[in-house]
């Protein structure tokens, strides 16, 4: 498909997805989101508080954010120089902030055991590490051995314990992890990337297609399915995908629905005004009702494009 074509396609299925006129596309993938920080709470008190001072001092422009404690909207990325060697030494970790918000809507209490699927490099593993101060159990997962070996001295950096690290593939992980072993699971999937497009490159849709949508669909359904059977009765799930496409989000969430009637969708119980409502239809295909409460989160000067469901599984 030429690149013009395959714009075209793009802004067509952003425009229905997003509810905004094809034209307006271009101007809300422009790109270039500014980073958050979250200080990293696994440090001693007295390195804590050192490090929250520096950054305030460096970066006046932070913005506490009000669902994820220790965190802050960073809207220009003042001082960013100065403050990126403590991300280098584990005191501060530096993502958009739309990845905060699966970890908050896992809720890891201490002693929680917890299963993240595809773990690396591990900016939302460490951050449930911080959120039990390490008080649980954390089994990291991720198939790439390389990633995974990054995640290991990343989790050394950022002082993280974790019980287990494995490479299975997550679509047969129920192959190899014992039944209903986990209270929380997050299943952070490789998806096709659409919420980081920056229309303003030339190459930006280069690897973009809606076969490798097609192709993520079913992969990201079977995940769905293996990682429900992990979870215990009670316990928590929380799907998400840096993209917007309905196919890698509601859907393989609307199968894993359909085939399990002990699950629901739960709200996050906080918001912004860039969450929007999952969609209740795509293309011909309806999707299970419980799907408003999930979270697609619209490309904006703070976020990035995200999607995020929290499932429930009824208690035994
Ligand atoms: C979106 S990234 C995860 C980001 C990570 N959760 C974080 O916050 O840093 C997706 C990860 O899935 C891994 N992956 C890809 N296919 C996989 C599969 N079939 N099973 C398990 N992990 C997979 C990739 O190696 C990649 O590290």
């Amino acid at each position: 498909m030429s690149s013009q074509r395959k714009t075209r396609a793009f802004e067509k299925r952003m425009s229905e997805v997003l509810g905004i006129r094809p034209n307006q596309v271009e101007s809300v993938f422009r790109g270039a989101r500014p980073t958050s920080i979250r200080v990293n709470r696994l440090l001693d008190e007295e390195r804590y508080r050192e490090t929250l001072e520096f950054v305030r001092a460096k970066a006046p422009g932070l913005i506490p954010v009000d669902w994820c404690e220790h965190s802050f909207f960073w809207p220009d990325n003042d001082g960013f120089d100065e403050v990126l060697p403590l991300a280098h030494e584990g005191r501060v970790y530096l993502q958009n902030a739309a990845s905060l918000i699966p970890p908050v809507a896992l809720d890891p209490q201490p002693g929680d055991s917890v299963l993240d699927v595809a773990a690396a490099p591990g900016g939302k593993a460490f951050h449930i590490a911080a959120r039990t101060g390490n008080e649980g159990e954390l089994w990291l997962n991720d198939s790439a051995p390389p990633r995974a070996a990054k995640l290991a001295e990343l989790a050394e950096l950022y002082g993280v314990r974790y019980a287990e690290l494995t490479t299975h593939n997550a679509q047969y992980i129920d192959k190899s992890v014992p039944a209903e072993r986990f209270d929380r699971i997050l299943l952070d999937v490789q998806c096709s990337g659409e919420g980081r497009v920056n229309l303003r490159k030339s190459d930006a849709l280069r690897y973009w297609s809606e076969e490798r949508i097609e192709k993520y669909k079913h992969l990201q359904t079977k995940m769905c399915d293996a990682a429900y059977k992990l979870l215990k009765p009670g316990g928590t799930l929380v799907y998400s995908t840096c993209t917007l496409s309905p196919e890698e989000d509601e859907f393989p969430v609307h199968k894993v629905l359909r085939r399990h009637a002990d699950l629901s969708v739960a709200p996050l119980g906080f918001s912004e005004e860039e969450f929007l409502p999952g969609l209740g239809s795509w293309r011909g295909e309806k999707f299970d009702p419980g799907l408003r409460h999930a979270v697609r989160v619209r490309p904006s000067d703070v976020f990035e494009g995200f999607f995020v469901a929290k499932l429930v599984k009824d208690p035994a």
